[in-house]
């Protein structure tokens, strides 16, 4: 080789693969406007669909009349479910395998319920038209409350299931009950309690809040009537589960559906569900022969899609006197709104809340789970958090402390002494997950050196002596967390949806010059998949990230995926890409070989080329092969450089992390400053440690949210009481806290890369550090457990039940 040859650490910078803060290729379009979302769709012809919406949480339907708002100039249709009913579309399956009223049938379950799907030629017609159709209700008596919805006498919510006494989830117990879902052994569990040392207990409620995406959901309807071919383009985070459900109930042949999702502003699994409004607008186009777009307002996106959360958790955990921990039992009463819509895997009516034994090694454990039917909005979603998990995160860390209170000890020691020790793993679980792998102490300790955590804790003690000679009305909390996530759902064999495996794909085709598109079956709700995809793929095949186009969300040409949510991208999309990369490798090696006039196995990959073991100034470039493998007759081989990879991951990935929140509060307002907070993530390799910063920002400032302040609350009757951004409280840039990001690195040893998912982490740990701050700063008054958001005046309301305020 000469001077003027770059050496491989040279050649491998340029590639700007694994392990590179690479910009983010769709920023440039992002900040220059150019972004290309569903409402930035406009066809000539195109209607506008709305939703007449129910005023009420209950109430029958006694009549509607639709005839003034047909009489209206533009307006060309008003369904309603006796028009969908021939179709069989008045109703739809849910995620769930339940069922959900597309247009109410008969009665209204929830507040904001669509009634009727006026299609007018704009929209300012539709907000007219929709004020003309005259509903006329008949009030029910309301249950928003899960408890009192499984009274004897609790009013019956779904009529459609009179008599039925097992559901998708096996047997119901009340007429609002939809399943028990039970993992563990309850009575190894309870033996355990009955003699442990120490058992504390408490109820740990996750309030109900919402994703709430800048981009609301919507969609745009195309029935082509002269070639059958039915084009969808939304704001799906789940493409092709779209397509197939949409055959599935249409009779459409599959392969006249194209659904297509262009940018999306933000997900956050509000985008996972089927929502009444794509059917209503697909029957409109078809009845009408005209595009129909449908995009929802801020008032409908919170009333009336997937919410999060909402479970009442009723724990007990037990350990020896000098802190051992022995059992833990988990009681739960999900609420799930009028359907049971949430988006699970079809195995887990619960999600994962099966991870709530967090980050410990606990030798037994029960969970018990009770779905019940509300006057709420259904939907529950993984609000950035894989399937439940930030609801058993937030349970394990509420409790570790709360029995940290009983036992008298240190929280941050309790953890360390129950951790699973790295030597642990893989380990198996009480409730059945196989952690990849892990190592907790290492990152404990680092994030309480880091924070000096110790020092924090006299100043604490300092604080509280202050407080109470009257020299100060500020407390001190610190706020701690470690987590662990489970996310990449998920192997096919116990992980569907709707019966459709959750593997992932991705196809690459190199072009004669040496550059890629590469195609996966997921979708970027901005994540940055363009930027990161790249980056694996740049490494696994030595062309640079800049000249491989990534192209997710068109199901006319990605190969079938499961979707974006639950961080299954990087696990299974991200692993089937390097897996196609490795495909594409082995062509390319025999190309080179033939090349090269040497056999297959005299040659080693060296970042971007093939050399000659030993001879490493005989070499082919990525480059080079490519052109000849279109342009060269290679013996027993085929022309052209393309791969596919459909990955069915043998086991989630288990990304972990802790956090820690310095939170001062002052008693006589409520309110709080975030003064520090730390955040140590560990995602196995890195792909892009800047997007992985973002993420954590993201998601930490999710957390901080519904930590503090971000509800959807109801009245009594089912109003929803949050359903404006002046009430559901979204953060600024004023309220943000400033984030400490920190990691450390444990592969998982079955993802070909070693990558674990990132972007629901943050939300998962994010949430109980900033509550346990808020707990901690009142623990020496003797708090025990206060329910979130811990908004000020609940804050406040804390002091004044302390007698703080006397
Ligand atoms: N190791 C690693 C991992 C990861 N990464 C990166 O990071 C990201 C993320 O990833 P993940 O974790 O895998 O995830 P995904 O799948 O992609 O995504 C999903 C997520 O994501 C997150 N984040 C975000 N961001 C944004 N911007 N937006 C949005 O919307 C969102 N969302 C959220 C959510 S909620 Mo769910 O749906 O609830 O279930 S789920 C979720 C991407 O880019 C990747 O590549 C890296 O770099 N490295
Ligand atoms: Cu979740």
């Amino acid at each position: 080789m000469n001077d003027q040859t770059p050496t491989s650490v040279e050649r491998a910078t340029k590639l700007k693969g694994l392990g590179h803060s690479r910009k983010r290729v769709e920023d440039v379009r992002f900040t220059q406007g150019k972004g290309n979302y569903v409402d930035d769709i406009k066809m000539p012809g195109m209607l506008f669909g709305d939703f007449v919406r129910s005023p009420y949480a209950h109430a029958r339907i006694k009549s509607i009349n639709i005839d003034a708002a047909m009489a209206l100039p533009g307006v060309v249709a008003v369904l309603t479910a006796k028009d969908l009913e021939p179709l069989g579309l008045h109703w739809m399956p849910t995620l769930a395998g339940d069922k959900q009223m597309v247009l109410a049938d008969g009665k209204v379950l929830f507040q904001g319920q669509e009634v009727a799907f006026v299609v007018a030629d704009d929209r300012y017609i539709n907000a007219d038209a929709i004020d003309l159709v005259e509903v006329e209700y008949e009030e029910l008596p309301v249950v928003t409350d899960p408890f009192k919805a499984l009274e004897p006498d609790a009013p019956v919510l779904r009529e459609d299931l009179a008599g039925q006494t097992s559901g998708a989830h096996g047997a119901r117990k009340h007429h609002n009950h939809i399943f028990l879902w039970e993992v563990g052994d309850e009575a190894a569990t309870d033996e355990v309690m009955a003699d442990a040392d120490v058992v504390a207990e408490e109820t740990v409620y996750y309030h109900r809040t919402h994703p709430c995406p800048l981009e609301t959901c919507g969609c745009v309807a195309s029935m082509d009537k002269v070639n059958g071919k039915l084009t969808l383009w939304g704001t799906f985070q789940a493409p092709h589960v779209v397509r197939t459900v949409a055959s599935l109930l249409s009779g459409i042949e599959e392969h006249n559906i194209r659904v297509v999702s262009p940018d999306i502003g933000g997900g956050f699994g509000n985008k996972v569900g089927v929502y009444p409004g794509y059917v209503c607008s697909i029957v409109a186009s078809i009845v009408t022969g005209r595009p129909v777009k449908w995009i929802e307002d801020r008032m409908d996106n919170l009333m009336a899609t997937a919410f999060a959360r909402d479970y009442w958790m009723k724990g007990k955990i037990s350990a020896t006197k000098d802190g051992k921990i022995t059992g833990l039992h988990c009681q739960v009463t999900a609420d799930h709104g009028a359907f049971d819509a949430c988006a699970d895997p079809t195995k887990f009516p619960a999600g994962f809340m099966s991870i709530c034994t967090g980050s410990y090694d606990i030798p037994v454990a029960y969970l018990g789970v009770d779905g019940v039917y509300t006057n709420k909005a259904p939907g529950g979603v993984s609000y950035r958090c894989s399937f439940r998990v930030t609801e058993a995160a937030y349970f394990i860390e509420r409790m570790i402390e709360v029995l940290a209170i009983k036992l008298g000890m240190d929280a941050a020691e309790l953890r360390a002494k129950n951790f699973i020790k790295k030597d642990q793993f893989p380990y198996q679980s009480a409730l059945g997950w196989e952690y990849d792998s892990g190592d907790y102490h290492t990152a404990w300790e680092k994030a309480l050196k880091a924070v000096d955590y110790d020092a924090l804790r006299v100043e604490q003690a300092e604080r509280v002596e202050a407080f109470k000679r009257g020299e100060t009305r500020k407390l001190l909390g610190i706020g701690l967390s470690h987590f662990t996530e489970i996310v990449g759902a998920g192997p096919v064999k116990n992980c569907d949806i709707l019966g459709m495996g959750m593997f992932d794909s991705c196809e690459i085709r190199i072009h004669p010059t040496g550059s890629a598109i590469a195609r996966l079956g997921t979708i970027s709700q901005g994540q940055g998949h363009a930027t990161t995809f790249a980056q694996i793929l740049a490494s696994e095949i030595g062309i640079s990230a800049d000249s491989i186009t990534i192209e997710e969300g068109d199901t006319d040409t990605a190969p079938y995926g499961l979707g974006t949510y639950g961080s299954r991208s990087t696990p299974v999309a991200g692993a089937a890409a390097a897996m196609a990369g490795r495909k594409i490798r082995a062509k390319a090696q025999m190309t080179a070989a033939y090349l090269l006039e040497v056999h297959d196995g005299d040659l080693e990959w060296d970042v971007d080329r093939f050399i000659v073991k030993g001879a490493p100034e005989q070499f082919k470039t990525m480059t080079e092969i490519a052109y000849a493998s279109y342009n060269q007759a290679i013996p027993g081989l085929e022309p052209g450089l393309e791969a596919v990879s459909y990955y069915d991951p043998p086991n989630m990935t288990y990304p972990f992390g802790a956090y820690i929140c310095v939170m001062e509060i002052d008693v006589d307002t409520g309110t709080h400053e975030v003064r520090r907070f730390y955040a140590l993530d560990d995602c196995g390799t890195r792909i892009n440690p800047m997007i992985i910063e973002g993420q954590v920002h993201g998601g930490a400032t999710e957390a901080y949210a519904i930590a503090m302040g971000q509800e959807l609350a109801y009245d009594e009757i089912g109003n929803v009481k949050t359903g404006t951004l002046m009430d559901f409280f979204l953060p600024t840039s004023w309220e943000t806290p400033t984030y400490e990001t920190d990691f450390t690195e444990t592969p998982s040893p079955h993802h070909p890369i070693g990558a674990k998912g990132v972007g629901e982490s943050p939300n998962v740990g994010g949430v109980p550090a900033f509550s346990n701050a808020v707990h901690d700063a009142f623990r020496p008054f003797g708090l025990k457990q206060s329910h979130m958001p811990h908004d000020q005046w609940r804050i406040w309301k804390i002091a004044n039940d302390l007698g703080l305020h006397s």
